[in-house]
């Protein structure tokens, strides 16, 4: 069974020489924890927040987005209001920005259609110690880790099927990322909630997600089971970013990806990546780009891949 099934949603904005996302599928299965990586303006956030029909001002979409049966696109009013308050919960990286500085963590839950009661198991089921004093304190008492358990508690007060986790560990340091991501894994599994877990640090994906998908100047360029995503990347983009980023416990020499990822009002044709690219071939310049299926069940948007299938090359 599929939670969110995104298929071929593309989003163009007024002025911008390419879409923000190219035909960009990606699916969510409850009790799934699904990684979204990319470079800063990949298009993450903006296929992250079509799950909840949230779309730039002046955007236009085609595709389709589907939440269990509700069909996203065509919600409005009411309906849009009632599913992002509903099944579908977003946590961002600042957790002082969704809490208001003077009002109490109770508050905060209550707010959300928490009772009292309900409030103080929310803060236990997030690994809070002493609820019950906690829901009398202000957000400046608690650290920056005891903030974002506080908001993913939020979160779960209306019953999610489906957590939206948009960097949420990024400005945390590193243990307490860890024990932010352990709680997120433990809640998916108590509560058969579907994850997606947006982040630029591939190596983090790979420890804490089922699957991966990789996304470049907005567009899927890879979609992999975690495990074989780090142990064979297959497409040369996933394979920089495994070189540039830094592994836990390893001094290693990182490896940037030379040049920069196309901007909205750069146009090109062919592989998006070609400039960048160190395996480039001539044909990338006018390959049209394509999910390659992958013998391990994933894909990979690149003509330089092994073909499995009856899939053209160029
Ligand atoms: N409201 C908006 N108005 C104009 N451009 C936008 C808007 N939202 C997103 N964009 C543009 O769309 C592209 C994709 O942005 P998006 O935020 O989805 O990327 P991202 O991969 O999540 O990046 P980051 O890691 O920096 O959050 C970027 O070029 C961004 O500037």
């Amino acid at each position: 069974m599929t939670l969110l099934d995104i298929k071929d949603l593309t989003v163009r904005l007024p002025g911008a020489a390419r879409p923000v996302l190219d035909s960009v599928s990606l699916r969510v299965a409850p009790g799934e924890v699904v990684g979204l990586v990319g470079e800063s303006g990949s298009g993450k956030s903006t296929t992250a927040k079509a799950a909840i029909g949230l779309f730039p001002p002046g955007a236009s979409a085609s595709g389709s987005v589907r939440f269990a049966d509700t069909d996203v696109l065509t919600l409005t009013g009411e309906r849009l209001r009632a599913h992002r308050a509903g099944p579908v919960a977003m946590v961002h990286q600042d957790p002082r920005a969704a809490l208001n500085p003077v009002r109490r963590i109770g508050d905060f839950l209550t707010e959300r259609g928490a009772s009292r009661a309900r409030a103080a198991e929310l803060l236990e089921a997030v690994g809070l110690t002493s609820p019950a004093q906690r829901l009398r304190q202000r957000p400046h008492e608690l650290s920056g880790g005891m903030l974002q358990r506080v908001v993913i508690a939020g979160a779960l007060a209306a019953e999610p099927r489906l957590l939206l986790a948009d960097e949420a560990t990024s400005a945390l340091d590193v243990t307490t990322q860890a024990e932010i991501l352990a709680l997120l894994r433990t809640l998916r599994a108590t509560r058969d909630l579907g994850l997606l877990l947006i982040t630029h640090d591939l190596h983090l994906a790979a420890a804490y997600c089922d699957r991966v998908y990789v996304m470049y100047a907005g567009r899927v360029v890879e979609e992999r089971a975690a495990d074989a995503l780090f142990a064979s990347p297959a497409h040369p983009y996933t394979k920089g970013l495994l070189a540039c980023s830094p592994t836990l416990g390893e001094s290693g020499p990182l490896r940037p990806i030379p040049g920069r990822p196309p901007s909205l009002t750069d146009t090109f044709t062919g592989c998006p990546f070609v400039a960048r690219c160190g395996a480039a071939e001539e044909a990338c310049e006018t390959w049209t780009p394509l999910e390659v299926p992958l013998e391990d069940g994933g894909s990979a948007t690149c003509r330089a891949v092994p073909v499995v299938d009856e899939v053209h090359q160029g």
